[in-house]
């Protein structure tokens, strides 16, 4: 089932096609729903993501700077919070069982598969409005969201139990419908509420869809670390 995270999530995962399918069913998602995905994979991703995290926590500092209007700039920091708060403090929880320290974490030197995502989100954003950066942000959201509400669904298994119900839960399912309609009134305001209609449409895809394709790249870099 696909989840209902808005009219431009909805357009822009099926223009991605099978870039989106590849991303969402990568054998490193198979893995932590069946469980048979590799601990040392496992923990490689998470040291990764938590650099990842801190420098998408900047591109989402960066979607308040780009906001026009309160109600924006509020959902946008409250996603500032959610990543600093909640979504790391999850990685630095786990990593602490496995005697990975904060100070370690944050010291981990980022992947180039995970540098040219960040950085690419960051200068999509700088370089346009915050359509632009909320194209290129919504792939990690959303496709987490549709990741963790199928395997939750598919009834995981207890390895990565915590991981599945932190995305599959109802909590982080509703940001995600948060998320979707800040991109929708977002694009609404800026290029009309017939998205597709709008000549900044093919672009505002080719970003959602490079960052579909840097999101299978991120699981490709854990995949091989097993
Ligand atoms: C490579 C990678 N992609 C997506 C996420 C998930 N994620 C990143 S920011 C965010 C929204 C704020 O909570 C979520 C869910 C991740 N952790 N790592």
């Amino acid at each position: 089932m696909i989840p209902d995270y808005g009219r431009a999530f909805a357009l822009w995962r099926s223009a991605a096609g099978q870039e989106w399918d590849a991303y969402v069913a990568h054998p490193f998602v198979d893995g932590l729903g069946d469980g048979t995905l590799p601990r040392s994979a496992f923990l490689h991703y998470l040291a990764q993501d938590y650099v990842f995290l801190i420098h998408f926590a900047r591109a989402w500092a960066l979607a308040v700077v780009k906001s026009e209007t309160l109600a924006e700039m509020n959902a946008a920091s409250a996603t500032v919070q959610a990543l600093l708060g909640e979504e790391m403090a999850l990685h630095r929880q786990i990593c602490a069982r496995e005697g990975i320290d904060a100070t370690a974490l944050e010291a981990i030197v980022e992947a180039p598969e995970n540098l040219a995502y960040t950085r690419y989100v960051i200068e999509a954003g700088l370089a346009g409005d915050l359509c632009d950066l909320l194209a290129a942000l919504a792939p990690c959201v959303l496709g987490y969201g549709e990741i963790g509400a199928r395997l939750k669904v598919a009834g995981p298994a207890a390895p990565y139990l915590e991981w599945v119900e932190t995305y599959g839960g109802e909590e982080y399912q509703e940001l995600c419908r948060d998320v979707g309609a800040l991109i929708d009134g977002a694009l609404d305001r800026r290029i009309g509420t017939d998205h597709a209609a709008s000549p900044r449409w093919g672009r505002l895809s080719e970003r959602f869809t490079t960052a579909v394709r840097l999101e299978a790249g991120f699981w490709q870099m854990g995949w091989a670390a097993k």
